[in-house]
C-alpha cells in the first residue's frame, strides 16, 4: 500500500499569492535556485529524510516562473527526496530547455545513470553538509563522486553554514570543478561583514576563481526580520567583488521556514539591492546563469 506521506505539523507552506513584482526582471532571467516537491505519492519522499513538506510540484513553479516574469529555472534536488531524483528529472524533461537540473547522487551512481540525467538536462550534483538535514557523508565519497561528474563538465554546488568554512576549505580546494555555495555559505549576519567568518568566505573566492555564490535566501539569513536590511552589505560585498560569478534564485518553495514565509514577487523586488546596476543584474540573472547552465 502507499503510504501517505503528511507534511510536518509546523510546517509553513509557500506563499499562496505573491505579489507582481514591480521589479522588471531582465529578458531571459534564470531563477536558479528552487526545488520540486514531489508531488507525493506519485514521486514520494526519501525513507532517510529530515523533514516532510508540503507537495509542491513542476505545475507550480512553473506557473510561478512565468508569473514573477523568469524564462528559466535551475531546480536543485532537495534532501526530502535523498537521492532519488525522479521528481527534479521529470520537471526537468517537462521544462525541456527552460530548466536544469542539481542531483544528489551516491558513490555507486554509474556513468550511464549520469549520462541519462545530463540527457534530462541535470548539469550537477549538490553535496550537503548542513547538519540538521543530512547525515554525514565521508569526504572521499563525495571525491570519488566528484571525479565521476567531472568527466561531463558538471559542477558542484556545497550547502554549508559559515562555522564550518574553516574546516571544509581544504576540501573545497580539492574538488576538480566549478563550485556553487548556496546562500553565500550561510553567514550569521548579527556579525557584520567584517567579521572574520564572512572575510574567510571572501578571500576563498578571491583565492579560487572556480568558486562562485548564489546570493540568495534573505529571508533565511536575516535576523531582522522583512524587509531584510540586515542581508543587503554582504550580497553587496560579494556582487561588487565577484559578479561574474554570482547567481540568484527564489528557493521557492522555501523549505524549512519557521519565522515566516516571503512573498516571492517582494524577493523579485529585492533584487535591486543585492545588483545594484542593470549590468550587475543582467550578468547576476542571465549572463551567469547561462554560461553555468546552458553553454549546452
Ligand atoms: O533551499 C535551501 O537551500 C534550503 C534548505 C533545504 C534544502 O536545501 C534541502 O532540503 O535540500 C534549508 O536550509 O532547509
Amino acid at each position: 500500500m502507499t503510504e501517505v506521506q503528511v507534511m510536518d505539523a509546523d510546517w509553513l507552506e509557500f506563499h499562496p499569492n505573491p505579489k507582481k513584482p514591480d521589479f522588471i526582471l531582465p529578458k531571459g532571467a534564470v531563477d536558479a535556485h528552487c526545488h520540486v516537491f514531489g508531488p507525493s505519492p506519485e514521486f514520494p519522499y526519501a525513507p532517510e529524510r529530515k523533514y516532510t513538506p508540503c507537495n509542491a510540484g513542476k505545475d507550480k513553479l512553473y506557473a510561478l516562473r512565468d508569473f514573477l516574469g523568469f524564462d528559466k529555472n535551475v531546480i536543485v534536488q532537495a534532501t526530502c527526496h535523498g537521492k532519488d531524483n525522479r521528481a527534479m528529472v521529470d520537471a526537468c524533461r517537462t521544462a525541456g530547455d527552460k530548466a536544469r537540473g542539481i542531483a544528489s547522487v551516491g558513490p555507486d551512481i554509474t556513468m550511464d545513470e549520469l549520462r541519462d540525467m545530463d540527457e534530462a538536462g541535470v548539469r550537477g550534483v549538490r553535496f550537503n553538509f548542513v547538519k540538521r538535514l543530512v547525515d554525514a557523508t565521508p569526504k572521499e565519497v563525495f571525491l570519488g563522486i566528484a571525479e565521476k561528474i567531472a568527466k561531463l563538465d558538471w559542477h558542484i554546488v556545497v550547502y554549508f553554514e559559515a562555522a564550518d568554512l574553516e574546516e571544509l576549505t581544504p576540501f573545497l580546494k580539492q574538488l576538480p570543478t566549478t563550485i556553487v555555495v548556496d546562500h553565500m555559505g550561510r553567514p550569521d549576519v548579527t556579525k557584520g561583514v567584517d567579521h572574520p567568518d564572512f572575510q574567510r568566505f571572501i578571500q576563498l573566492m578571491e583565492d579560487v576563481p572556480t568558486i562562485w555564490s548564489k546570493v540568495t535566501c534573505p529571508e533565511r539569513l536575516t535576523k531582522a526580520g522583512y524587509p531584510y536590511d540586515d542581508v543587503v552589505p554582504f550580497y553587496q560585498a560579494i556582487v561588487d567583488r565577484f559578479d561574474d560569478r554570482v547567481l540568484w534564485g527564489t528557493d521557492w518553495p522555501h523549505p524549512n521556514m519557521k519565522t515566516h514565509m516571503p512573498d516571492d514577487g517582494a524577493l523579485v523586488d529585492y533584487i535591486p539591492r543585492i545588483a545594484r546596476t542593470a549590468e550587475q543584474q543582467k550578468k547576476l540573472l542571465v549572463d551567469n546563469p547561462m554560461r553555468l547552465y546552458w553553454a549546452r
